[in-house]
């Protein structure tokens, strides 16, 4: 597929997919949301790509969905196609780690996309925020829910009822984001960051993920036992006797992704 919204690249294992419709602030049309889907479909195909790092351009990483693309549609229409239920999903759904590295805007769809990652790295100018209200709509990529985990209920409230941007201070603050890199530097460290997951065993960094995860989907108890099976399942892998052998041995571990 020849992409038109979207360039991928690759360092070493990890994959990169740069959001890249400049004119409209990387607004979030159904094409790119169909490349995002293929990009990511490759790369969870590819064995050599550990983790992806997932970006937009210094002044946005995305204004949102396309508003001028959504401004026609009825409600049949929406209701019929199961409107933002199939490619725009997809990355909630990647199996390895992907990064978020947001500069500039990172609103609404843009904000939800971020969210879907497994952690952001905010450079100093960025900015998230759920303006839909001010559309005459609300979030529908997650926003009402991943923000209200994220943040707690009385920020993401305010958020989403009044649709103010957050800077990266109070995004990092409050939870958002797990860390703000100055921009001049934040390719370079969610590539080195998303590299040093890369270089981990690839199934165990995937039961990780997959743990993590769990925590927004389920009681304190169930998930407790989720983890305590899956931390159980590791001790059958290669790469659990490497890793602890290595340490043993004062050496550096060689993982085998097995
Ligand atoms: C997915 C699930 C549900 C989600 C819903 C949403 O996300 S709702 C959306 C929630 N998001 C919002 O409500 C944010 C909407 N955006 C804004 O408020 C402002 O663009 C800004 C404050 C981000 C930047 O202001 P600035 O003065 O620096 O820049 P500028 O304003 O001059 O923009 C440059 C060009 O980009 C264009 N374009 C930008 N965004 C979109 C878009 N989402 N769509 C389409 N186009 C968009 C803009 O029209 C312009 O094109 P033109 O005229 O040159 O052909």
């Amino acid at each position: 597929m020849a992409y038109n919204n979207i360039v991928t690249d690759t360092k070493g294992a990890v994959g990169i997919i740069r959001l890249d419709r400049p004119k409209a602030l990387n607004a979030l049309c159904a094409e790119l949301f169909e490349e995002l889907a293929d990009a990511l479909d490759k790369f969870e195909a590819d064995e050599n790509i550990g983790a992806v790092v997932l970006t937009g351009s210094e002044k946005a990483f995305a204004a949102g969905a396309d508003i001028l693309e959504m401004q026609p549609k009825t409600y049949m229409d929406v209701y019929k196609s199961d409107f933002l239920s199939h490619n725009s999903e997809r990355l909630s759904t990647f199996r390895k780690p992907v990064i978020a590295a947001v500069a500039g805007y990172a609103l609404g769809g843009g904000c939800e996309l971020a969210m879907m990652c497994d952690f952001i790295l905010a450079a100093d100018n960025a900015q998230f925020g759920q303006p839909e209200i001010k559309l005459g709509t609300i979030p529908g990529l997650g926003g009402t829910q991943r923000l209200t985990r994220a943040v707690g209920k009385s920020k993401a409230m305010e958020m989403c009822l009044t649709g103010r941007m957050m800077s990266a201070e109070e995004a990092e603050s409050s939870g958002l984001v797990s860390r703000i890199i100055p921009l001049d530097d934040l390719m370079d460290e969610a590539v080195k960051v998303a590299g040093e997951i890369a270089d981990l065993s690839q199934p165990i960094v995937m039961m990780c993920k997959e743990s993590v995860n769990k925590a927004y989907e389920t009681t304190l108890r169930e998930g407790i036992m989720f983890e305590r099976r899956l931390f159980h399942s590791t001790f059958s892998t290669e790469d659990q006797k490497e890793g602890m052998s290595a340490f043993a041995e004062k050496r550096t571990p060689e993982f085998k992704n097995r």
